[in-house]
């Protein structure tokens, strides 16, 4: 709809709104939006930690007053130990020495609590907060409970910035380029590693993401941000006590984030934004209207969670994008882009993946039992079976996301056993899924550019920075070329939520194909789709096979798979009972004994 408004319009009026704003506020309001912009800094980091990401930390005050001590005891002390003399009570200095320290603590603590699961995490980060805070209170070098006092202003281009309207720019800037850096960072090769992270990780592993260190990642993003806004904090209050780091504000910065809209940056800055204000007219109303003092706003606020979370989820910032309609552009695709280097493709019936004598028993039940198979470039094998005859759990071993309780499974002459997704991933090996795994609220060019993550290189700092660019342009074109090829050309753009399931599978074969594979294993391809696009299916895997793949298929539908493959493996209760030509198979009397019996 072209009524919509431009991004870039809506951003440039808000930036001179902003940068207007200490010349007609009064002084109070300045200093009430300074404490919004340190906020929403924080709040940024738990948007990218627990709205996109999953992983819930009520432990970022913490942080924040890691990067408030750092500057507030090196600024003040009277003289700093001689290893610590090149930052020479330099609040730059303090900064960097501030972040260098989060940065060491986020990784030892992101290292212990990340790979808590469920609810296991929160309460990790719960203590660690608690912990942080008493450290604060406690250290007689910190100043105990009543703090340090003191903290000479921040400087800059020998500006001395003493008052809230002076520090004003300098907090919006820190928090813009923090806003700005996380939407670019999404925007990514890691950025899409990051956003598979809630719902999709078995997913992102199979496409070769590394998900611990795209949690780390995140986690250490979010404790810098934090520290940035305590370095500030520190700067414009002149004296720090350990009370604005406890654990009860590190709720409160979670609740911003999803007040606003856990999954949007620009929420982190509507819920600080929101809660800020609120708390302060609530803090003036409603002793009036109760006629007692006491901290009522905090009732209201679990109230006013409550009503986000049963009646908008998704928090503010989707209800005033409805209000504000503002321009989405689809991304676009660089036509002129190098495409990927491709692998060596194996020599045409070369042997790709072999299995001997797998056997697969969970307790008493033996659900492989002495199997043998063997995939050779350009030829589609499809092993069959009727339900529970073990073909799931052959493909697990096959895949590698299962270990054979004796035998072994080798992919391109190395054993699987022991590697993990994504090392098997980085072998050439790609898949899809019997209960179809994709990001539905991501487009389907992003779905399927995860398929291509070991194709790039480029890492954090040059997604936030835009220097990947390029090779961002290379892996969206061959995304596109890959969606096009399968028949899905004119739902690039759409979420691939909004797919049929069928469509929602080729979407998967997209994906696989996008990593440029040498083997492709299919899990039930066909489930799902109408008889015109299986055809179109057919001719996609048929036109794979030419060009050298090898695939495994395993699917129920038998006039596909006795239309289209090479080779047929027959499993019942876990054994094979036959082996061979599509045209043999249908004759074989004990497969039609055990499977396709009534079926001419
Ligand atoms: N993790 C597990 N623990 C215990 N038993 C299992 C496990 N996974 C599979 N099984 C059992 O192993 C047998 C084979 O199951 P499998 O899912 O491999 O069959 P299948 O041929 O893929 O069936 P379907 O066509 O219905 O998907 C079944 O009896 C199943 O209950």
């Amino acid at each position: 709809m072209n009524a919509k408004l431009s991004p870039r319009l809506v951003l440039g009026a808000f930036l001179a709104l902003l940068a207007a704003a200490p010349l007609f506020l009064s002084p109070f309001s300045v200093t009430l939006l300074n404490y919004i912009g340190l906020y929403a800094m924080v709040s940024l980091g738990l948007v990218l930690l627990t709205g996109v990401g999953g992983l819930t930390s009520f432990g970022q005050a913490a942080f924040v007053g890691l990067g408030a001590y750092t500057t507030a005891t090196l600024t003040t002390m009277t003289s700093l130990p001689g290893w610590l003399a090149w930052i020479g009570a330099s609040p730059w200095l303090t900064l960097l020495a501030g972040l260098l320290l989060t940065a060491v603590v986020a990784l030892l603590l992101g290292s212990l609590t990340l790979r808590l699961s469920g609810h296991f995490l929160p309460l990790g980060t719960m203590a660690w907060g608690i912990s942080l805070y008493f450290l604060f209170g406690t250290s007689e070098s910190l100043g105990g409970h009543s703090g340090l006092t003191g903290i000479p202003p921040i400087s800059l281009f020998g500006i001395v910035l003493d008052t809230g309207e002076k520090i004003f720019y300098l907090i919006w800037a820190f928090l813009l380029a923090a806003v700005l850096t996380t939407q670019n960072l999404l925007d990514s090769r890691e950025g899409r590693a990051i956003r598979a992270l809630k719902g999709g990780i078995v997913m992102a592993e199979a496409m070769g993401v590394n998900t611990s260190r795209s949690r780390m990642v995140i986690f250490l993003i979010a404790a810098l941000h934090a520290c940035a806004s305590g370095w500030l904090y520190a700067h414009m209050q002149r004296f720090v006590n350990p009370t604005p780091f406890g654990l009860n504000i590190g709720i409160e910065y979670l609740f911003m984030a999803v007040i606003g809209g856990a999954g949007h940056v620009w929420g982190a800055l509507v819920g600080a934004g929101v809660i800020t204000l609120l708390k302060q007219w609530l803090q003036d109303i409603l002793p009036k209207l109760l006629g007692q003092a006491g901290n009522f706003e905090v009732i209201v606020f679990g109230l006013m969670m409550i009503l986000v979370l049963q009646r908008a989820r998704g928090g503010l910032w989707p209800l005033l994008r409805r209000l504000v309609p503002v321009r989405v552009d689809n991304k676009h695709i660089e036509e002129s882009a190098e495409a990927l280097p491709r692998r060596t493709p194996p020599k045409a019936g070369e042997l790709i993946l072999e299995a001997r004598k797998v056997t697969r028993k969970f307790g008493g039940l033996v659900a492989n039992n002495n199997m043998s198979l063997e995939v050779k470039a350009g030829e589609i094998l499809a092993l069959i079976g009727p339900n529970g005859a073990g073909k799931s759990t052959m493909f697990n071993q096959l895949s590698g996301v299962d270990t054979p309780t004796s035998g072994e499974v080798l992919f391109m002459g190395q054993p699987v056993a022991g590697k993990d997704s994504r090392d098997i991933a980085r072998m050439g090996m790609s898949r899809t899924f019997q209960h179809v795994k994709l990001l539905p609220t991501m487009s389907v060019l992003e779905n399927v550019a995860i398929g291509a993550h070991l194709r790039g290189d480029k890492g954090v700092l040059s997604s936030a920075w835009r220097l990947d660019r390029a090779e961002e342009a290379r892996l969206l074109k061959e995304a596109a070329r890959q969606i096009e090829r399968v028949g899905l050309g004119e739902f690039m753009h759409a979420e691939a939520g909004s797919l049929a399931l069928g469509q929602q599978r080729i979407l998967e074969i997209a994906r696989a194909l996008c990593a440029d594979p040498c083997l492709l294993l299919l899990d039930e391809p066909a489930a799902g789709l109408r008889h015109k696009e299986k055809q179109a299916l057919g001719d996609l895997l048929r036109k794979l096979r030419g060009e050298g793949l090898a695939t495994l298929i395993v699917e129920h539908d038998m006039d596909f798979v006795m239309n289209l493959v090479d080779r047929v493996v027959v499993m019942e209760f876990g054994q094979k009972i036959a082996e061979g030509l599509p045209d043999e198979i249908q004759k074989d009397p004990a497969v039609l004994e055990a499977y396709l019996g009534g079926v001419e």
